[in-house]
Order: C-alpha cells, then sequence, then structure tokens
C-alpha cells in the first residue's frame, strides 16, 4: 500500500512525469494520460448560449478559454490524446427522453425552451449555434470528438470504448460544470478504474461559487485528484520540449 502523501504511481509512467496534486502528486505516462474537455460549447460559455438563457451567471465562463487553450496546447505537444465531449440531442430531442425521463423534468434547457417556445429547437440542438464549441477551442488534427446526451460523459457514449482501446489510465478534467458534467464524469471514470485529475482553475460552476468548492472537496476527498493549469503545463511542458 501506498503511504500518505507518497507519490501515486498511474500504469506504466516509470519513465513518465510528476504532476503536482492534491491529495498526492501523480506519476503519469503521457501515453496513457488524455485530456478530455467537458462540453466549451456555446451554450455553456458564450452570452446568448443555453445556460445565460437559463438564468445562470456566466460571468466567469470566459475566463476559462484561454487557460483550457493553454493546457490543449501543451497535451497535445506532449503526446497526450485531447479528446472533447460536445453535450446535446438530435434537433428533435428524441435523444433527451421524453416526460418518461427525468432529464426531461431536470435539464434546464428543455425547461426553458418549455417556458420560452421562441427558443424551441436552439438549445443544445445538434448542428445549431449553441451546440457549437467555442470559436477558440476548435478541435486540431489528431484530437477526438464525441458526443453525449446526459451529464456524464461516461453514459452512452463512445468515451469508455475510446479510452479503453488507447490504453488511457488517466483523465485530466478541464470544461464546463465543474459541478455538474465535470463531476458526473470523474465520479463514473472513478467507478470505471479511471484516475481522475480535475485542473481547478480550468473548470468553472453552474450556481453559487460554493459549488466550484464542494466538487474540489469530493474530488480530492474522495474520488480523485485536484491540479492547476499551471502544475499541468510545467510537468507537460518538459515533454513537450524533450
Ligand atoms: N455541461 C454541464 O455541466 N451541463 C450542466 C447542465 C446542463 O447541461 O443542463
Amino acid at each position: 500500500m501506498a503511504d500518505e502523501g507518497a507519490t501515486v504511481l498511474v500504469g506504466h509512467s516509470e519513465h513518465g512525469v510528476t504532476l503536482a496534486a492534491r491529495p498526492e502528486p501523480l506519476r503519469l505516462a503521457p501515453s496513457e494520460t488524455a485530456v478530455v474537455v467537458i462540453d466549451m460549447q456555446n451554450a455553456y460559455a458564450s452570452p446568448g448560449g443555453y445556460v445565460d438563457q437559463a438564468g445562470f451567471d456566466i460571468s466567469g465562463a470566459a475566463g476559462t478559454i484561454g487557460k483550457i487553450a493553454t493546457v490543449l496546447d501543451t497535451a497535445r505537444r506532449a503526446g497526450v490524446q485531447v479528446i472533447y465531449l460536445q453535450n446535446g440531442w438530435d434537433p428533435d430531442y428524441v435523444e433527451a427522453g421524453g416526460p418518461g425521463s427525468p432529464n426531461w423534468h431536470k435539464s434546464n434547457a428543455l425547461k426553458t425552451m418549455r417556458k420560452r417556445p421562441e427558443l424551441a429547437g436552439t438549445l443544445l440542438a445538434r448542428g445549431g449555434w449553441d451546440y457549437a464549441l467555442v470559436d477558440a477551442l476548435r478541435p486540431q488534427p489528431g484530437d477526438i470528438s464525441l458526443h453525449k446526451t446526459r451529464y456524464s460523459a461516461f453514459f452512452n457514449s463512445q468515451l469508455d470504448s475510446t479510452l479503453r482501446a488507447r490504453g488511457i489510465r488517466t483523465i485530466v478534467f478541464v470544461g464546463i460544470a465543474t459541478n455538474v458534467c465535470v463531476e458526473s464524469t470523474l465520479r463514473d471514470g472513478f467507478h470505471l478504474e479511471y484516475f481522475g485529475v480535475m485542473l481547478e482553475d480550468a473548470t468553472h460552476h453552474l450556481g453559487p461559487e460554493a459549488m466550484q468548492q464542494a466538487t474540489v472537496y469530493n474530488v480530492e476527498k474522495f474520488f480523485g485528484w485536484v491540479s492547476t493549469v499551471a502544475d499541468f503545463c510545467g510537468s507537460f511542458g518538459q515533454v513537450a520540449e524533450g
């Protein structure tokens, strides 16, 4: 058993990099690590997108975009797989589920469209502006893009098979929202035996600031590790330059 506070060795990481993280550092092989970008769509990060229309404060969201771009640049140069997730449904909302689905009752996008019929067909519909990734975070050659229809990116998606086929053991999470889709996916990943790391300053919450801190606590104490953009780029940047 590893000592409390000692570096956790993940997979074949003998010649890997050490990432400063809480509650302890991780030793990671770049080829067994993926950065998963959760839902950096206009819906979640742009004025006029779904969460803005639904009445959430999105003022902090824009600040994550540049940080995520920096992380992705370092990851690609270090040979770390970049995987984008996009949340939403077909334009007819069949994938959203009807009244028999809890999603139909809880999704604030669906609720907002029911309350404001002029928005019907616009929010989180595949092919539309709201569903699209923000311009500054367009996938690059070699990146993988996956669709998801529920908060957890593992549910009814290609994520698990995509990761397993590439021997990925560690998922580094960035994106929105910390306390909804990021946390749901990191928790499911934990139960599927993935090591989950959340970069706390490259994620943004929905709701009060306490939500961000609650997820940071949950991840650090129960489900994974918490690190920062500077630490990620410091560690994996050495591989990128080497
Ligand atoms: N990406 C997310 O965390 N989404 C949260 C809420 C929603 O999609 O309604």
